[in-house]
């Protein structure tokens, strides 16, 4: 058994809601409904429901870009809430994001250098500028780019070229684990199946985990090792990616898959 990197114990999430009328009591809208998930070394867990099901709640709480109402996440068996500063530290290096729009993640007015340069200085202490920049050189081919995209901008790249400089920015802390939220959803067909097939090889290469969200069941699938079903915060269906695909329980999951419009016939023929 791979060692345990990530976990969730009974995660629940409720939103204040805005009240109508100032008299009112204050409402809540319940997001998660007490999730409960392992993420191990080298695996991918995907995470599928429709818009609003709380997939991105879930994978924020875990990377603790928010707090549960309720539940703890564990990094390597320590809760995030007791360790030390040191160790939150490192888990916050340990632990990237791949969102859905990464322009939108990125400072417009920065270079790319500029961007990939960031996070290693604020969150690595171990590299200097020189060994820093060395490092970018080397990740640049990993990820399909050329070295001259460095000195440009974001809006002077391509979707994907722009979701490649995102997994580089990742990558280049040596994470062990990347939230990847909807992180081909914007992206043409084809520009997908790189991305994923992308993301496959590297995980062959670094043993990175994935926490991996998406409404796409068939990407999903294809991306996946175990697959948890989110209906309005709670999980009505989780187990081995292609015994849940071929062989579901609910009706519900019957219809993701149905409704997934993604041929996986194309990730196997774009490498
Ligand atoms: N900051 C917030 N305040 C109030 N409600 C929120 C907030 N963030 C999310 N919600 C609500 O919580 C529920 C779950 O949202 P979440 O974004 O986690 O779902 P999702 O499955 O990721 O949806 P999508 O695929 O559309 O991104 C939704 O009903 C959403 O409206």
């Amino acid at each position: 058994m791979s060692e345990l990197i990530l976990e969730g114990q009974n995660l629940v999430k409720d939103y204040p809601l805005k009240k109508e009328v100032f008299w009112e009591k204050p409402k809540t809208l319940r997001a998660l409904g007490g999730v409960s998930l392992k993420l191990a070394q080298g695996q991918t867990v995907g995470i599928v429901g429709e818009s609003g099901s709380g997939k991105s709640t879930l994978g924020e709480i875990l990377g603790d870009l928010q707090r549960p109402s309720k539940g703890t996440v564990l990094y390597q068996g320590q809760n995030l809430r007791t360790m030390k500063q040191a160790e939150y530290r490192r888990f916050r290096r340990n632990v990237q994001f791949i969102f859905q729009n990464p322009k939108e993640s990125m400072n417009p007015y920065f270079t790319i250098e500029k961007i990939l340069m960031e996070p290693m200085k604020r969150l690595d202490d171990d590299f200097s500028p020189a060994q820093a920049q060395q490092k970018i050189q080397t990740i640049l081919p990993q990820v399909g780019l050329e070295p001259d995209c460095l000195s440009r901008r974001p809006a002077e790249l391509s979707g994907g070229q722009c979701q490649r400089i995102a997994i580089a920015r990742a990558l280049l802390l040596n994470p062990q684990v990347i939230v990847c939220d909807e992180c081909v959803s914007a992206l043409d067909v084809s520009i997908q199946a790189q991305i994923l097939n992308l993301l496959k090889s590297l995980q062959r290469r670094y043993g990175t985990s994935y926490l991996f969200i998406s409404h796409d069941m068939s990407v999903v699938h294809y991306m996946s090792d175990t697959i948890f079903v989110l209906v309005k915060g709670q999980v009505i269906e989780q187990g081995v990616g292609a015994e849940l695909m071929h062989h579901p329980k609910q009706a519900y999951t019957s219809s993701l898959i149905s409704s997934s419009l993604f041929a996986e016939d194309t990730l196997c023929a774009v490498q």
